[in-house]
C-alpha cells in the first residue's frame, strides 16, 4: 500500500472512532467507576516470583490485564515502571495497550507529558497518534508550562478519537505548593476553567475528551479553592485509593455533585492481590464495590 492510501486508511480508522469520552462515559455506566493501574514496582515483581527484567514485567502486566479487563472501564499503567527497563520495557507498555484493546477495555497511559508546544506535537504523535505503537485512549498531561502549551495533545486527542486527563490537583501533598497558589484563583482552577472551556468542542457529547486528575487525596480542596468539578464535563481520573489511603467515602465527601463524573484508580493496592487471577480479582472487586457503595 502506499504512503497516501495508508494515510487515507487510519484517517478512516480515527473518523469511525468514537470520541474517547464518550467511549468511556459508556464503559464507565456499564462497568462501574474503576480504574485498574498496572505499576509493575519492583517490589510487587518479586512478590509475585518474578525477575525485574522485560520479561518479568511482560509476565506480570499481561496477567493484569487478563484478569481484570472485564471488571474496570480502563486500566492505566505508569509508564516510569516501563521506561525503567529501556527498549525493552517500551515494547513491553506496546503490548500491554494492543493486549488491552483486544481484550475491550480502554486504556489510559500515565506519562504525565508536558512541553513547550513545537515538543508537544512529538508527544501527542506518540501517544494519541493514529498508527503509533503507544497511542493509549488517553494519555496525562502536565500543564505547567502553561495550558495552551498542550494544545498539539489537544488537536490530536479530538483528530483520532482520543483523550486527555491533565494534572489539576494532584494526590500527594507536595502538590499543593504549586496548584494551590493564588488562593481564590487558584492555579488549579485556571486548570479547572481551561478544560472546561476545552470540552466546549465535545458539547453534543454527555462527557468531553479533557480530563482532569484530582487525587482522591485532595480533602476539602476542591471546597476550599472553590473549583466547580461538574462545569468541567469531563472526566475526572482520581488516584490515591488504597496504598495512598484514600476510600471511596472519602473520593465522594471530596468531589460532591462531580461524583459521576469520577474515575477512581488505584494500582498497587490491587495488585498485591497477585499474582492470582483471584486474588486480584477479589481486590478489583473490593475497590469498585466501595466506590459504587459511596455515590
Ligand atoms: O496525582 C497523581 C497522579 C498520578 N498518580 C499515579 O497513580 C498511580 C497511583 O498508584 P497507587 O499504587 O494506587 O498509589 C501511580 O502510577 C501514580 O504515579 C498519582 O498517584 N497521583
Amino acid at each position: 500500500m502506499s504512503d497516501a492510501a495508508a494515510g487515507v486508511e487510519q484517517l478512516d480508522h480515527a473518523s469511525r472512532r468514537a470520541p474517547f469520552g464518550a467511549r468511556l462515559g459508556a464503559a464507565m455506566r456499564e462497568r462501574g467507576p474503576l480504574c485498574v493501574g498496572i505499576d509493575p514496582h519492583p517490589s510487587l515483581l518479586a512478590a509475585w516470583g518474578l525477575a525485574d527484567d522485560a520479561d518479568g514485567l511482560r509476565r506480570f502486566s499481561l496477567a493484569v490485564v487478563a484478569a481484570v479487563a472485564d471488571l474496570a472501564a480502563a486500566l492505566k499503567p505508569q509508564v516510569a515502571l516501563y521506561e525503567r527497563h529501556g527498549s525493552a520495557g517500551l515494547a513491553v507498555l506496546e503490548e500491554v495497550l494492543a493486549a488491552s484493546a483486544e481484550a475491550g477495555v480502554l486504556s489510559i497511559a500515565d506519562a504525565k507529558r508536558g512541553d513547550i508546544g513545537s515538543t508537544m506535537a512529538a508527544y501527542a504523535d506518540a501517544w494519541l497518534g493514529e498508527g503509533s505503537p503507544l497511542a493509549a485512549d488517553a494519555v496525562t498531561l502536565s500543564p505547567y508550562l502553561g495550558f495552551e502549551s498542550l494544545r498539539p495533545a489537544l488537536e490530536t486527542a479530538a483528530a483520532t478519537g482520543r483523550g486527555v486527563f491533565v494534572l489539576a490537583l494532584t494526590s500527594n501533598p507536595e502538590g499543593a505548593s504549586v496548584q494551590h497558589v493564588g488562593g481564590a484563583q487558584s492555579v488549579a482552577k485556571a486548570i479547572c476553567e481551561a478544560a472546561a472551556e476545552e470540552n466546549g468542542r465535545y458539547a453534543g457529547e454527555p462527557l468531553g475528551s479533557v480530563g482532569l486528575v484530582v487525587g482522591a487525596t485532595v480533602g476539602d480542596a476542591v471546597e476550599r479553592l472553590g473549583l466547580d468539578l461538574a462545569a468541567v464535563r469531563g472526566p475526572l481520573l482520581a488516584p490515591g485509593l488504597g496504598a495512598q489511603g484514600a476510600t471511596g467515602s472519602a473520593l465522594r465527601a471530596a468531589f460532591g455533585d462531580a461524583y459521576p463524573q469520577v474515575l477512581g484508580t488505584s494500582s498497587r493496592d490491587i495488585l498485591a492481590g497477585g499474582p492470582h487471577r483471584a486474588g486480584l480479582r477479589e481486590r478489583a472487586e473490593r475497590t469498585l464495590a466501595d466506590l459504587v457503595d459511596a455515590g
